[in-house]
């Protein structure tokens, strides 16, 4: 697949008001209802990106920060932050906007992984992604790191058979000269 897309071409932003039902006992936003807004906001921006049926494949970290109080206005924004063969790793964050006094708080953020399968669901390869801002560079270099995490801890890969992740404990080698 020769394509190249930017990952501004699968901004998805997705703005909701929170309903009495969607609350928990102290009248915030449930959590399980937040992450499925974001699945929704992420699945779209996947399939934006490779125009194919996406699958979630797997949510590799989710952060709360801030509740999300009965009323709120919860806006979601979601990018592709990096393509690989057949899955894409998607960025989600989250705000509670104001309209009233025109203030914004980012209160989660969410990174998911989907793959592009076919109509018998096998995975399809993708276009690739560049990054253009600072932020979504950033995203898109830690990205490689976060999949080789999310494929030990559901046991596709070893551990030590990680490249870029395996860097990170790696203790820094001294220049030959230094050595004592
Ligand atoms: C034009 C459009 C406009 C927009 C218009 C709107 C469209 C609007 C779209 C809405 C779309 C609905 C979105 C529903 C979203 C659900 O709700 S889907 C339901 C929940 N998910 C599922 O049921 C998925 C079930 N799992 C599966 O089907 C299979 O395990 C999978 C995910 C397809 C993987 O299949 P597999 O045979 O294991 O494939 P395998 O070759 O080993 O891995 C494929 C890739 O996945 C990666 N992978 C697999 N597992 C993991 C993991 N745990 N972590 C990281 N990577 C992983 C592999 O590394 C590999 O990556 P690449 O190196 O190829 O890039």
């Amino acid at each position: 697949m020769a394509k190249i897309k930017k990952a501004s071409d699968s901004l998805t932003v997705m703005t909701n008001i929170v309903l009495p039902n969607e609350t928990n006992s102290l009248r915030n936003l449930f959590g399980g209802e937040l992450l499925a807004k974001m699945d929704r906001c992420a699945s779209i921006s996947a399939a934006r990106h490779c125009e194919r049926r996406v699958v979630t494949a797997s949510v590799n970290h989710v952060s709360f920060n801030h509740p999300i109080p009965e009323g709120g206005v919860v806006v979601l924004e979601s990018k592709v932050s990096r393509a690989f063969s057949t899955s894409m790793e998607v960025y989600v964050d989250v705000w509670l906007d104001d309209p009233i006094n025109q203030k914004k708080m980012h209160t989660n953020e969410g990174i998911y992984t989907f793959v592009a399968v076919d109509e018998f669901n096998r995975p399809i390869p993708i276009p690739e992604m560049i990054p253009e801002t600072e932020e979504e560079k950033l995203r898109y270099d830690a990205a490689f790191r976060r999949k080789e995490l999310s494929l030990i801890l559901s046991g596709r890969m070893k551990p030590l058979e990680s490249v870029e992740l395996k860097k990170l404990f790696q203790e820094p080698q001294e220049p030959a000269g230094d050595k004592k």
